[in-house]
């Protein structure tokens, strides 16, 4: 069937939005897609959450975004859950109203690092704020408050998982399931210090001069650096050969005294190199560091799981947690753990382990695996197996 042309849309907060840090921005755009119609009664919503360098654009052909210059490229224009979205498909369109927003400080509309200030109208650069997955959360509910929306479904792979389960602490009460795939509650020490390191690796780059690049050349280099970092943990090590083609080809323009002389290093580059293009190095900062500070227990006064997921538990949100047996990113103890602390919160939930030769990423690469428990959670409104 052929894509419907989507087109982002926008949101203009009308006053400023406070940060938990303290910091304070003015005038805040939200670049959102929606997709399938809003019953009268708008109760109908799933609100779903893109991963570290995805976009609002999940459905669907969007071949331009405005304001995103020339990081909205050829690759950005299919909608990145295009097979599990659409009319009958697990997340249908005949059905739900499907909205998904582009975070706070990314770089595909939400306004970020590469926005101009309001102060000088030059862009923020070093001057944008750290952000949190909490600040995300509360963001998404101002947009949802503006299109006079209450309850949703929520549904988040990966760092997306993150700000649901944020979202659902927030605001429980305005939760009707949760769905959290390749994801948890915080990001391992393994994974912090990789993330540590990708945001090293920009740092490096001469170019990135703190942040106030935009006036001269990116730090593309450090920025497909950090892509080749975080790669690594997004796919199946041991499966990599076969995931890369045989050949060592190319010029990747970062490598001066050596040659790549192994395919899965040739695909490494080529995987950095061509990142650096569709994405802002400011922006990928901001969101690894997100990722890397989040705790769900920092969402509690006595930083505990009980206090943290006190409302979660009030509301009885059903859940649905996935996991992925080849994920280094978040490997699959990580989500047995997660899971254990729903049930210990008596949460209900349902638990799967994907069995995966893609690794992290498996739920962009094959999604389908994924359908049938979400199509049954969001028709039905309960798990399968309750504790
Ligand atoms: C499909 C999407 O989701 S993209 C749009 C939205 N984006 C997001 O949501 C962000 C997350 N997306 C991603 O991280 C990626 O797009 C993924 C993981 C989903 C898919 O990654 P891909 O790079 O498309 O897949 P894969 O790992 O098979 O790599 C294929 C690429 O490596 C190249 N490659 C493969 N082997 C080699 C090699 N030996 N040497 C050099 N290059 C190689 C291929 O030519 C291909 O290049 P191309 O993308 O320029 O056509
Ligand atoms: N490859 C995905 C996974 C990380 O969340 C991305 O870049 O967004």
């Amino acid at each position: 069937m052929q894509l419907p042309t989507v087109q982002t849309r926008f949101l203009d907060l009308p006053g400023s939005f406070s940060l938990r840090n303290g910091a304070v921005l003015d005038k805040v755009r939200v670049a959102y897609e929606q997709y399938g119609a809003l019953t009268p009664e708008k109760d109908n919503v799933i609100l779903l959450f893109h991963a570290l360098s995805g976009s609002q654009h999940a459905y669907g052909y969007n071949p331009e975004v405005p304001g995103t210059g020339s990081l909205w490229k050829p690759e950005n224009h299919e909608g990145w859950w295009n097979s599990i979205i659409g009319p009958g498909k697990p997340l249908d369109t005949d059905r739900f109203c499907i909205i998904c927003a582009n975070y706070l400080g990314g770089c595909y509309g939400t306004t970020g690092p590469a926005s101009p200030s309001p102060t000088d109208g030059l862009p923020y650069g070093s001057r944008f704020p750290h952000v949190e997955a909490a600040d995300q959360a509360r963001l998404q509910a101002l947009l949802l408050d503006s299109l006079g929306i209450e309850r949703i479904h929520l549904a988040g792979p990966s760092v997306g998982g993150l700000i649901a389960l944020s979202f659902a602490c927030q605001f429980p009460e305005r939760v009707r399931s949760f769905i959290s795939i390749g994801s948890g509650y915080r990001a391992s020490i393994e994974h912090r210090l990789s993330l540590f390191e990708q945001i090293l690796a920009i740092e490096l780059d001469p170019d990135f001069r703190g942040g106030d690049y935009y006036q001269g050349p990116a730090p593309k280099k450090g920025l497909a650096f950090a892509r080749i970092i975080g790669h690594k943990s997004f796919v199946y090590q041991e499966g990599l050969e076969q995931r890369a083609r045989k050949e060592v080809g190319g010029k990747s323009g970062l490598l001066t005294w050596m040659t790549p002389t192994r395919s899965t290093q040739s695909y490494m580059l080529h995987q950095g190199t061509k990142f650096a293009e569709r994405f802002d190095a400011n922006a990928y900062i901001r969101i690894a560091d997100m990722w890397a500070e989040f705790d769900i227990r920092d969402h509690a006064p006595d930083g505990t799981f009980k206090t943290a997921l006190e409302g979660f538990r009030r509301a009885g949100i059903p859940s649905l947690v996935f996991s992925i047996d080849t994920d280094c990113c978040f490997r699959p103890a990580e989500q047995q753990d997660f899971v254990a602390q729903l049930e210990s919160a008596r949460i209900p939930v349902e638990f799967h382990t994907i069995v995966s030769t893609k690794g992290h990423d498996s739920f962009l690469l094959e999604p389908e695996l994924y359908a049938e428990p979400i199509r049954r959670i969001l028709a039905e409104g309960h798990p399968e197996h309750t504790p």
